[in-house]
């Protein structure tokens, strides 16, 4: 019988000892803030910001969002982040990507103070999370080890084969299962032979970003199959990167597109500004005693 790990699930159930945390912390006289940045109008990131800033609300975070113009020059936004650094109210900035192509991402990214980067993209927080210290980790391929803890699928010793080398996904979520002391196999668009690779996955993660790419003749049976993949039909209609009825037949465990990685990529962004909140009260309180 395949199991299909859901998603929605776990991360409602993360998402229940993060609002604890945030009574908690609104009892301290402390409101979790988020500030998001959205540039331009692109009508999927427009989705995904709603989507936040509701999350944010129900669990009682405070979420400020932020548009500017699809023609906002880079030294207006890094001004803006910069203003955010500033401010006491708020414990995490995220800046909505992709940006408009005039924009140097790095450079934006880089700019956002390291303890505000619930994302956990800023040079800082990647160098630090490559060192195993102390830091946010990259919302999505954090989700995805809590998934698989949550799910008592054991990490240590198996083989993981991620498909997809991006800064954001497949890069630090090779680095996390190697933490957790997996052996770990990085593909991409020109690895020969993917299937033989991806047959030796004990663990599977597809992160390519091409519907439907994953069949089972990439997925060895008993394996287990996490699908990062967020792509959009024709019909706008959501759809992974793992063609989910054939692989369904073979893997041991299985995300479904929706309602699997999503939903715990949002999970992990209001742990981290949680997270953020905690840490600078305890520096406040720290400063009143000296
Ligand atoms: N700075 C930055 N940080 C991000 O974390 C970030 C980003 N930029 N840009 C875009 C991607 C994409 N992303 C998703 C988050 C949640 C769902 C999600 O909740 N998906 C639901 C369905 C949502 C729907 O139906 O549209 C699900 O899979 O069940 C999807 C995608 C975060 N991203």
């Amino acid at each position: 019988m395949t199991s299909i790990i859901n998603g929605k699930e776990i991360g409602q159930e993360i998402r229940k000892s993060v609002e604890e945390q945030v009574t908690q912390l609104k009892n301290q006289g402390v409101t979790p803030g988020l500030a998001v940045i959205l540039v331009g109008d692109n009508p999927a990131s427009q989705t995904y910001v709603r989507n936040k800033q509701k999350s944010c609300e129900a669990i009682g975070i405070f979420s400020e969002l932020i548009k500017l113009p699809e023609e906002v020059t880079e030294e207006e936004l890094l001004e803006q982040i910069k203003i955010l650094n500033d401010r006491h109210d708020i414990h995490g900035i995220l800046v909505q990507l992709p940006l408009p192509k005039h924009i140097n991402e790095d450079q934006v990214i880089a700019t956002i103070s390291p303890e505000k980067d619930v994302d956990g993209f800023s040079p800082v927080s990647v160098g630090k999370m490559m060192l195993g210290q102390e830091t946010y980790l990259p919302c999505t391929p954090f989700g995805v080890i809590k998934l698989l803890e949550y799910s008592g699928i054991e990490i240590a010793g198996k083989h993981a084969v991620v498909v997809g080398r991006s800064h954001i996904v497949g890069k630090p979520m090779g680095q996390l299962l190697l933490q957790k002391d997996a052996t770990v196999t990085y593909t991409h668009s020109k690895t020969p032979d993917l299937p033989s690779i991806t047959k030796q996955a004990d663990i599977l993660i597809a992160a390519v970003g091409r519907p439907n790419f994953i069949t089972k003749e990439h997925v060895k049976p008993g394996a287990v199959v996490i699908d990062v993949g967020i792509n959009r039909d024709e019909n706008n209609k959501l759809t992974g990167d793992v063609n989910f009825a054939e692989v369904e037949q073979v893997a041991s465990h299985i995300t479904p597109v929706p309602g699997g990685v999503g939903p715990m990529t949002i999970t992990m962004l209001l742990y981290n500004t949680v997270q953020s909140a905690q840490k600078q009260l305890s520096q406040d309180k720290y400063q009143e005693n000296m």
